[in-house]
């Protein structure tokens, strides 16, 4: 059995006997300093800063160096077994693409190639419902869909509809961003790439939608862009609205952007399977709490009911390593995906997981885990 790990081996050798090196960093956090150099400054202004003063994206990465692993020796594996089966989903690690919305913003072939290299590790990929490309448009054996639950019920049932017949498995319940969060970068520009129509796909390809439009979108899109925007914004929606989603989807559902305690249980008191700790990588409430720091709570309160999930400034395989040590059962990776896209594709985002999951599995290796489920509060100390 390989193992993930096994890439580092692959970028030493063709270095040492080809005498090439990887176009791309290994170094994920440095990942967006060389995507800087392929992105136009607005399509950068939208995806790399946070809410605000950026206090969230900060505390995301401020509360990962605050924890420490605390490594153990001399009862590792030659092999690891990262292998994984999440709300039935079977996984060969326990990393997943977090839905991110208007992928072409990065690359002309956007989400296609997120899916399409996420589907070649066999990792699970989430489309969002803000895409580029449709709901139908996405190869991918294990795909999950992320709604923004919009304001028009006839529009959120089609989307549930079409995600259930195109054999999404999992409901992923985007709740942080009911509306968008203030964002000087894309304000200062006056840029949301929605309002030019992209990453709508999901929403013009809607045989609903388009049944409310005056007329076809190809004669008005003004006025397809303005119902989308009556439609998005949902800061009314409420726990019981929740139901309607558990009456019109039959398979799992995970809330996304949970941070409170209490939220958490509500969750598993409306009757959820799961939920994702995030604070949607700092960009909706600045000065949120580090999603880090929402953990371990959460996970304690929840983790017996819920599948716990983490997303928000994971870079490293040591951050995957620490939040699952703190109770997630996966992590979702955001930026650097969208990065590795920018810079070369789908080969870039195919770089990139193989980089994420060859530092989680060296993680593991040098800390004797067999296996990511080993890990445990055990294996972190708060510094
Ligand atoms: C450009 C961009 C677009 C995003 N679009 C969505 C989206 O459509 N739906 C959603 O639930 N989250 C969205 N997110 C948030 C991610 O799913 C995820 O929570 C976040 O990126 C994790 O933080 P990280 O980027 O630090 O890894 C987006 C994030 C970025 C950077
Ligand atoms: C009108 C705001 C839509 C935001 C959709 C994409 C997203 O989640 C993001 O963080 O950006």
């Amino acid at each position: 059995m390989a193992n993930f790990g096994d890439y580092q081996l692959q970028i030493y050798l063709q270095g040492m006997l080809q005498g090439t090196t990887p176009e791309i960093t290994t170094d994920l956090a440095r990942l967006e300093s060389q995507a800087a150099g392929k992105l136009s400054a607005e399509a950068m202004g939208y995806i790399v800063p946070s809410a605000g003063s950026g206090a969230t994206a900060r505390a995301n990465q401020a509360a990962f160096e605050r924890w420490r692993l605390v490594p153990r020796m001399l009862r590792g594996s030659t092999e690891r077994d990262l292998s994984c089966t999440i709300l039935g989903t079977a996984m060969p690690a326990p990393v997943l693409v977090a839905p991110i919305g208007v992928q072409t913003l990065a690359h002309p072939d956007g989400e296609l190639a997120t899916a399409r290299a996420a589907d070649a590790l066999g990792l699970t990929y989430t489309h969002s419902t803000q895409a580029s490309h449709a709901i139908e448009e996405i190869e991918a054996r294990n795909k999950w869909f992320q709604l923004y639950y919009p304001t028009d019920p006839d529009v959120c049932l089609s989307f549930l509809q079409r995600a259930k017949a195109a054999g999404y498995a999992v409901l992923v319940v985007t709740l942080d961003t009911g509306t968008i969060g203030w964002r000087p970068a894309d304000l200062d520009r006056g840029f949301l790439p929605f309002l030019k129509g992209e990453g709508l796909a999901n929403y013009f390809s809607d045989p609903v939608f388009q049944s409310k439009l005056a007329k076809p979108i190809a004669e008005d899109p003004g006025a397809a862009v303005m119902q989308w925007a009556q439609m998005f914004p949902h800061v009314g929606l409420h726990w019981d609205d929740l139901s309607f989603l558990r009456d019109n989807w039959d398979g799992p559902i995970v809330l996304k952007g949970i941070l409170h305690v209490e939220d958490a249980k509500l969750a598993a008191e409306h009757g959820v399977d799961g939920v994702i700790v995030s604070n949607h990588g700092g960009r909706q409430v600045d000065g949120a709490i580090a999603a880090l720091d929402a953990l371990p709570p959460i996970a304690e309160a929840v983790g017996e009911q819920l599948t716990v999930l983490f997303d928000s400034g994971v870079r490293t395989g040591a951050d995957a390593a620490k939040a699952l040590a703190l109770g997630a059962k996966a992590v979702l990776l955001g930026r650097p995906l969208l990065y590795g896209l920018a810079l070369a594709g789908q080969p870039g985002v195919d770089h990139v997981l193989r980089c994420f999951l060859a530092d989680l599995d060296l993680t593991l290796a040098l800390t004797s885990h067999a296996n990511h489920r080993e890990l445990n509060r055990d294996s972190v100390v708060r510094g």
